[in-house]
């Protein structure tokens, strides 16, 4: 698998010259059908046939329904196992893609073309790929690599803020778990766009590649990319659940706040690193109201984390700035005052 900066489409094009699918599927969603699609097919250069497969928006078609949906048009379209499915979009499109096609006929080849940068830095690569099911985030799924992802940074330029803010949540997770300089460059910028955050894309995508490079199956290492995720998904899900989404990373910075708080009471991590990480975070994102959440509600959630064994859940915390620890069991004390901590900061979200 290579992930790629492809700003002239000369490496797809490549790989399509190499790899000879039989036919094309590009799956989009309705954003990327009308600001990536036009970009894609205007430098595309192939006489292999394909076909557009368009879907709605958003994180409510992660689901088993759209699968079979894309299942079927894959079969209805001809597609053999010799086609490739291109999934061009943000995370919702290369997780759903991803699992699609390496379950399609017991898995045809894909490649990821991410337009968003949560995608670009992190969904995309690393072949995870899955559906929710009954709110359960990517409870079913394949460790499926993609052949290749050809990143193109121009993409962002049409990706609304609060999509660019979500992405940049797990930049700075990357910062948290593995490099203190990412860290310090990213708290160090002033405000999110797409100029400030460009540079440190491919550190980003760098830190998950070597990471999964080692722990493909998520044994050991791997878990340290799921910080702020035990929490940060059980506070998505219920979201999800109440039909006012909020975005993934959003989820996750949230998650990261109480995961920090969570390291700190575990004597993990001192309090200066904690308000250092905490304040960094905030700076940078609205509280999410959570209110209506009762902590039993956020438990029950953790307690089906991929993570867990034995009925237990295990936390990926840090032990310091840059440094990620896994398979970490905490109270349930602990758990519910971090979540308090920060139910308790003062509300600024429009969620
Ligand atoms: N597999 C993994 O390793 C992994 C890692 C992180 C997150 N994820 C998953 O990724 C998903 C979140 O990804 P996401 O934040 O990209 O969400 P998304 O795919 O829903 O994209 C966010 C929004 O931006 C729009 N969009 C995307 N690119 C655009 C562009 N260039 N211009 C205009 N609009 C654009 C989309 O249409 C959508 O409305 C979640 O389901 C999360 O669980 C997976
Ligand atoms: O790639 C990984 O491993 C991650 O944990 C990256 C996360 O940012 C991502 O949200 C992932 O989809 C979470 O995986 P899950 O196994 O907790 O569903
Ligand atoms: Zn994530």
């Amino acid at each position: 698998m290579i992930s790629i900066l492809d700003t002239q489409f000369s490496l797809l094009n490549l790989y399509l010259s190499e790899a000879l699918p039989t036919k094309i599927f590009i799956l989009c969603d309705e954003n990327t059908n009308e600001y990536c699609l036009p970009t894609l097919l205007l430098n595309m250069q192939t006489d292999i046939p394909f076909e557009i497969i368009e879907i709605e928006a958003g994180e409510e078609m992660k689901t088993i329904e759209t699968a079979t949906q894309l299942w079927e048009i894959l079969a209805d379209f001809g597609a053999d196992r010799k086609s490739l499915l291109i999934n061009l979009g943000g995370g919702v499109i290369t997780d759903l893609g991803g699992f699609v096609a390496s379950t399609y006929k017991r898995g045809i080849r894909f490649v990821n073309m991410p337009t968003s940068l949560l995608a670009m830095c992190d969904a995309s690569i690393g072949g995870k790929t899955g559906i929710d099911h009954q709110f359960l985030k990517n409870v079913v799924g394949t460790f499926a690599h993609p052949e290749a992802v050809f990143v193109y940074p121009n993409f962002l330029d049409s990706l609304p803020f609060v999509e660019l803010r979500s992405g940049f949540a797990e930049m700075l997770k990357h910062g948290l778990i593995a490099s203190r300089s990412h860290w310090e460059n990213l708290s160090s910028l002033s405000e999110i766009n797409v100029a400030a955050v460009s540079p440190y894309i491919k550190e980003s995508m760098m830190i998950k590649e070597k990471v999964v490079s080692i722990d493909f199956k998520e044994e050991n290492i791997r878990k340290t990319l799921n910080f702020g995720h035990t929490i940060g998904h059980a506070i998505e899900s219920l979201f999800l659940e109440q039909g006012s989404l909020v975005p993934h990373g959003e989820a996750v910075a949230a998650g990261m706040i109480c995961e920090t708080y969570l390291s700190c009471l575990e004597g993990l991590i001192n309090r200066e690193t904690r308000d250092n990480i905490i304040n960094t975070i905030r700076k940078f994102y609205p509280v999410l109201n959570i209110q209506n959440f009762t902590d039993e509600a956020l438990i029950s959630l953790m307690a089906n984390d991929k993570k867990n064994t034995s009925g237990k859940i295990n936390f990926s915390l840090i032990s310091a700035v840059g440094s990620g620890i896994y398979d970490y069991q905490s109270t349930e004390k602990n758990i519910i005052e971090s979540i308090e901590f920060y139910g308790s900061l003062p509300k600024d979200s429009f969620y």
